[in-house]
């Protein structure tokens, strides 16, 4: 028996068989992989994972790919106990669910990609693509080069340099649109329309959007098979948090954690809040944005999961709360400053958001909170030129030493 039964839409139910198509013919709404549950059951068990791979591929059993063949090596990133910063939020049992050290390209775009890129193998494509704002062209570029796919990554004409370097130097074919994240995503579309490309988030999404899931399961593993009381994540599709949410509901359904009563918390950039706003002002639809923000991998004005996103808040108990440019940097700081770790703009929101919640005690103190952080400070420096403390400048004497440094610290 398979473990995959096929597609199946979202919005009207009609069922489509395992193929790289996203959309239904019928009524437009977003494919979703179907799995057969009684099948993963009798595959599954705790310790068979525990014994697989320390990567993303030991959950194969819950993946829409047949034989891991791309990305060997993303997921199973660390899950720090945030003792510093769970002091200073009144959080006992706060952790850090760290993909800004995830492999290769220190993101969480990582997993979906080893996915969407395994599954691009299995259905035969030569040639991979995406539209991106930074980190996903990054895994894209970095996995096709491992791979021996053709690559053409698509982005926003201003994006922070590091992350245009980051992928130049995997050699795809870098578009750079004037525009914005939502018209390159419009272009690709129509591109993806005409060429046998896999575009991993438009032709191939509903396989590259389940390897979020891995990290429901990572940190229930790491737990002790257990899921949070909470969680709080950035949002810009909306595509992550959902699939977070379906991670630990599909761990329920197969027998490998006892329940879910995980509070989902999404995180946005006050600039580019669609999703946010819509749950402020009680709608269940989305009103696209212009985004602006200095968040730029989060600002999506057009979420494709936006309402999916606000059904997962819905359903679990969570909330939604925003972040201003201002406190996104010092998210970004003050996670560096108490647990030594640095994230790009996607965390210093999802910090900025978790302290509000905290303050105004969406937390019981003993709950257990995870906050994903899921990119790299290093691939959005030029945010903090200008917000951080300068060096100091010495000569190569012991006098200068004392005189400069040693007289400020004394
Ligand atoms: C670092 C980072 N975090 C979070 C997100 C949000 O993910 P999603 O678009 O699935 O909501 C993105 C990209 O969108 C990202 O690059
Ligand atoms: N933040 C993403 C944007 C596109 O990804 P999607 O999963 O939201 O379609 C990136 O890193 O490029």
């Amino acid at each position: 028996m398979a473990k995959v039964k096929g597609l199946v839409c979202r919005e009207c139910g009609k069922e489509y068989p395992v193929e790289p198509i996203h959309v239904c013919e019928y009524c437009f709404g977003p494919l979703e992989v179907v799995y057969d549950y009684e099948e993963i059951k009798k595959r599954v068990s705790r310790e068979k994972i525990e014994e697989g791979p320390k990567s993303l591929w030991r959950y194969i059993d819950l993946l829409p790919v047949e034989e891991p063949s791309v990305g060997l090596s993303a997921g199973f990133t660390p899950l720090k106990k945030a003792e510093n910063l769970g002091k200073l939020l009144g959080l006992e049992n706060l952790y850090i669910k760290d993909d800004s050290v995830n492999h290769p390209t220190l993101s969480f775009k990582d997993r979906v990609v080893s996915v969407a890129l395994s599954k691009a193998k299995e259905f035969g494509f030569d040639t991979v693509a995406c539209a991106s704002t930074g980190n996903l062209a990054n895994s894209v570029a970095a996995h096709a080069a491992q791979a021996g796919f053709n690559c053409f990554v698509f982005i926003p004409a201003n994006l922070e340099s590091q992350k245009i370097f980051g992928s130049l130097v995997f050699k795809p074919t870098v578009v750079a649109v004037e525009g914005n994240y939502d018209d390159v995503n419009r272009l690709c579309s129509e591109i993806a329309n005409e060429l046998n490309w896999a575009f991993v988030n438009i032709n191939i999404r509903p396989f590259y959007a389940e390897g979020s899931k891995t990290l429901a399961f990572e940190v229930a593993e790491q737990l002790g098979w257990r899921a949070p009381d909470a969680v709080v994540a950035p949002a810009a599709s909306g595509s992550l948090i959902t699939k977070i949410w379906k991670g630990f509901k599909e761990l329920h359904r197969v027998g490998l954690i006892d329940s879910v009563k995980t509070r989902v918390y999404g995180a946005q950039a006050l600039g580019c809040s669609p999703i946010a706003q819509a749950w402020k002002e009680g709608r269940d639809f989305i009103k696209p944005v212009k985004p602006q923000t200095i968040a730029k991998s989060i600002a999506i004005g057009n979420p494709a999961d936006g309402i999916y996103a606000l059904q997962t808040t819905r359903e679990s108990g969570g909330t939604w709360e925003t972040a201003t440019d201002e406190e996104i940097i010092e998210g970004i700081k003050l996670l560096a400053e108490t647990e030594g770790i640095f994230t790009e703009t996607a965390g210093g929101t999802t910090i900025a958001v978790l302290k509000k919640l905290a303050e105004a005690g969406y937390f019981s103190p003993k709950d257990v909170v995870v906050v994903y952080i899921t990119g790299n400070g290093y691939k959005t420096m030029e945010v903090l030129e200008g917000h951080l403390h300068e060096s100091i400048k010495i000569k190569p004497t012991l006098k200068d030493f004392k005189e400069k440094i040693l007289v400020r610290t004394s």
